[in-house]
């Protein structure tokens, strides 16, 4: 099978040019002007961006919390993501408390396998870190491409792990040549203020983010970058929201350590004022939850400095019944919200056309970074000779507007109901074959490949 797409603006990291692309089987074969090849399928781009498939290096697709699943199984949360523009997803494995990390990877390959429309890879949460769990790590990393170990320094009672385990945990994943990532927020901290709201009789969506204000982010991150620099272990901080937290990274960063941080789209764009309205808040129960404007202007800042690499989603739908196991107490609502779909769109929308960020940032931090810091760059990442064909092709000029009603997420609302994006995802491949075109996928469950993972080394 070939393709060959003709006259798109091609953007990448580093380059920007009008140019056709040829594509063998799965790969990218040629990149040049006025290219000469015979192929089965043409794509006229002229007038449309052309760029590297997105990569979500933050998802959660059916995952057990807080009493129920994420609703996005693997079959409709990575078509979603198809045709929001993000051919590839990581999600989380996660190690039950007192159990093996095998057996948690066997359970997240069976929800996954055959299921996934999209690419797909898994970082491995570690919950409970012990002399068993030190000997799997090295299996994880060199048997099952699984180079990046998660952390939650909150959720206190279900996931968190202590400071010890965690400084035993970079120390062994430095010398596997792997990364630590972190869920940074004060698990006590957050456990006292939530106990204290909940006794006052504060029930309200409002209490959840007020009971995670920015100290509690910036100090974990502070502390989870310290122990980094110590150690010496990669490290890397999830859905990081606040100037806080920032500040945090930009010190270990002058200290040269190897700390890099992802925000998520919802960090950029929505603010905590969506708590103030009753139960209908609940839509953004988040964690973190979402934070002020100055905050939003400190991480677009952060962006272009360099300090945030990657714009994730920390994708986490549930439907509205279950957001309403906690009508009476914010504590048991569901934390997360639906984006799988909205990210591109969004990122190019807010970012591109209103000018806080350039086509080739957005790039960086939509797909590029993410393939350098979990080991799949160059063959996910960029538009290169050698590279998967994973491609969208975009139309700058296509405004619409998302909505529930349109979406292919697994969730009966929208954290973005009415919003006008400035553009639209056209047509999407993956692995040289188009997934989505005219607004239908073209592929069915069982099209997802699992993406192994190369070492972490000279990253970004
Ligand atoms: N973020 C969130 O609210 N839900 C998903 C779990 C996590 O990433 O902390
Ligand atoms: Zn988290
Ligand atoms: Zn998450």
């Amino acid at each position: 099978m070939s393709i060959l797409i003709k006259n798109g603006r091609i953007i990448t990291s580093a380059d920007d040019s009008v140019a056709d692309i040829y594509i063998e089987g799965e790969t990218i074969v040629a990149i040049g002007k006025n290219l000469d090849y015979q192929a089965g399928t043409v794509i006229d781009a002229s007038d449309k961006l052309v760029f590297p498939g997105g990569i979500d290096p933050h998802v959660h697709l059916s995952m057990p919390f807080m009493g129920t699943f994420s609703s996005d199984t693997y079959e409709t949360g990575t078509r979603a993501a198809l045709y929001g523009g993000t051919t590839t997803v990581i999600d989380f494995v996660l190690q039950t408390q007192g159990d093996s990390l095998k057996n948690a990877l066997a359970d997240w390959q069976s929800r996954a396998t055959g299921t996934a429309v999209g690419d797909y890879s898994f970082h491995m949460a570690v919950t409970d870190f012990n002399e068993d769990i030190k000997a799997e790590i090295k299996q994880m990393v060199e048997e099952e491409g699984i180079t990046s170990f998660k952390t939650f320094m909150a959720y206190k009672g279900a996931l968190m792990v202590d400071d010890r385990q965690m400084f035993d945990l970079m120390s062994e994943v430095k010398k596997q040549g792997g990364m630590v990532t972190a869920h940074a927020t004060n698990g006590d901290m957050i456990d006292l203020l939530v106990a204290k709201h909940r006794a006052q009789g504060k029930l309200s969506p409002l209490y959840h983010y007020l009971s995670q204000p920015e100290v509690t982010e910036a100090e974990a991150s502070n502390r989870f970058a310290q122990m980094a620099g110590y150690t010496g272990c990669p490290a890397y901080i999830v859905h990081l929201t606040c100037e806080g937290a920032l500040n945090a990274v930009r010190q270990a960063g002058a200290r040269n350590y190897q700390v890099f941080a992802e925000t998520c789209i919802q960090y950029l764009i929505l603010d905590a004022s969506l708590y103030e309205q009753d139960f209908e808040g609940a839509k953004w129960v988040m964690s973190p939850p979402l934070r002020q404007k100055k905050d939003q202007a400190a991480l677009w800042a952060g962006i272009n400095q360099g300090l945030l690499q990657v714009v994730a989603t920390d994708h986490c739908p549930f439907m509205w019944e279950q957001k309403l196991m906690g009508k009476n107490d914010f504590s048991k609502i569901p934390n997360g919200h639906p984006a799988i779909e909205n990210r591109i769109e969004l990122l190019y929308s807010e970012g591109v056309d209103k000018g806080k960020i350039s086509l080739s940032k957005f790039v960086e931090v939509s797909s590029t970074n993410a393939a350098k810091a979990f080991g799949m760059y160059p063959r996910k990442g960029t538009i290169a000779v050698g590279s998967d064909a994973d491609i969208v092709i975009f139309d700058p000029n296509e405004k619409h507007t998302l909505s529930a009603a349109t979406h292919h997420m697994n969730v009966d609302y929208s954290g973005y109901e009415g919003w006008q994006v400035a553009g639209k995802v056209k047509t999407v491949l993956l692995r040289g074959k188009v997934v989505i075109d005219n607004n239908q996928c073209l592929v069915q469950k069982g099209n997802g490949q699992f993406i192994k993972r190369n070492k972490v080394s000279n990253i970004l």
